[in-house]
């Protein structure tokens, strides 16, 4: 996102946890760990220092993996000014609360109204060369929307608003879970087919999830949800796609992420989408296979002969009205 909001700022201060990569940041403008061929605006510095990060910022980007964003917020609170702006990246659904990362922030940090939440088919490693990219940023206040839609657009980067900030997030957090359905299919040696198969029930399945949280189905056909879901479960860059394939030639989930040192979204959020579903009676196939498979200890062929093997059933999208949600037919 540097390279995005650089252009329109005097300075971007980046917040890392490491004085190696501070230094490096500082020193030769570039993140050693992270795109390493990638030069850093000159207006970009390093802390490692969160007070000094955001010491009088008009707004703060938050991009730390779901699972640290309510500590990140908590150790933010005391230091960002209430009226600055909060734009969050993280993709995910808190275990236990089921809450999205625009509500935790929001919880740790006040004022709703300030909290944006920004999604879509966006992988760094594209961004960062200037390939054309599109994202939503939502916010239940236009104005915050607004702000960030300024602050990120530009000749290469388009950015929507939105104000149906739970179906955005809600698409980003379960599109993850796909997508590693989609890497397992395609480590097994499956085609384009089951690929697209995997996709349009996906969509189906998150849009009774955005649904069953309040949001508006339709989301999930627009960049949060057909277009985020399209790349994560096709992308060479995608983590969850290649985890997925990963895991089908014998990589664990933590010897997977101890080698790329990037985070697996998808894997926690099956966890949460799991328990959500479980609790409010939704049907959530694909995401119930790939926790099988994660964390119940089941064969991954037996999980693809299960999904295969239910009650054949209407086809429905997942976008029909939203008591659809609760009827038993549905999926
Ligand atoms: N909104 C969007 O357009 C996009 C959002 N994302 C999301 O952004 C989040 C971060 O993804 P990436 O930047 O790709 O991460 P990454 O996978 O490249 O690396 C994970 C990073 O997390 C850092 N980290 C580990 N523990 C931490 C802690 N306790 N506190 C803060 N940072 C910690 C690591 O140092 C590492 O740099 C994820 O939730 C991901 O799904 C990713 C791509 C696009
Ligand atoms: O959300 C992303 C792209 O929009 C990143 O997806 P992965 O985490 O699978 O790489």
């Amino acid at each position: 996102m540097t390279g995005l909001v650089s252009p329109a700022v005097d300075e971007v201060v980046l917040w890392a946890r490491t004085s190696q990569a501070v230094d490096a940041m500082n020193l030769e403008h570039r993140n050693p760990n992270h795109l390493v061929d990638y030069t850093l605006a000159p207006n970009v510095v390093a802390t490692s220092d969160l007070a000094v990060a955001v010491r009088d910022v008009d707004a703060a980007i938050l991009a730390t993996p779901s699972a640290y964003l309510r500590e990140t917020c908590r150790n933010l609170a005391s230091h960002l000014a209430k009226n600055a702006r909060v734009l969050v990246l993280s993709k995910g659904m808190e275990r236990g609360t089921h809450l999205l990362m625009h509500e935790v922030a929001a919880q740790e940090l006040g004022n709703p109204t300030r909290v944006a939440a920004l999604s879509g088919p966006n992988h760094a490693e594209e961004i960062c060369k200037g390939m054309v990219s599109a994202a939503v940023v939502a916010s239940e206040d236009a104005e915050t929307a607004a702000y960030f839609q300024g602050l990120l657009s530009g000749p290469t980067f388009r950015a929507y608003v939105s104000d149906d900030v739970r179906g955005v997030e809600c698409c980003g957090a379960v599109k993850n879970v796909v997508a590693i359905a989609c890497g397992i299919a395609s480590g097994m040696g499956m085609g384009d087919n089951t690929l697209a198969v995997l996709m349009t029930r996906g969509i189906a399945e998150i849009g009774r999830v955005v649904a069953a949280l309040g949001g508006n189905p339709m989301t999930c056909m627009g960049l949060a949800g057909m277009g985020d879901l399209v790349v994560t479960c096709t992308s060479e860059h995608s983590r969850n796609r290649s985890f997925g394939r990963a895991l089908v030639a014998g990589e664990t989930l933590d010897a997977y992420q101890a080698r790329t040192h990037m985070v697996v979204e998808g894997a926690p959020a099956s966890e949460s989408v799991l328990e959500l579903a479980q609790e409010r009676g939704i049907e959530v196939p694909i995401t119930a296979g790939v926790h099988s498979v994660l964390y119940e200890g089941r064969p991954i062929d037996e999980a693809m002969e299960g999904l295969l093997t239910r009650v054949p059933r209407t086809e429905f999208y997942g976008m029909e009205e939203r008591d659809t949600a609760s009827k038993e037919n549905q999926c």
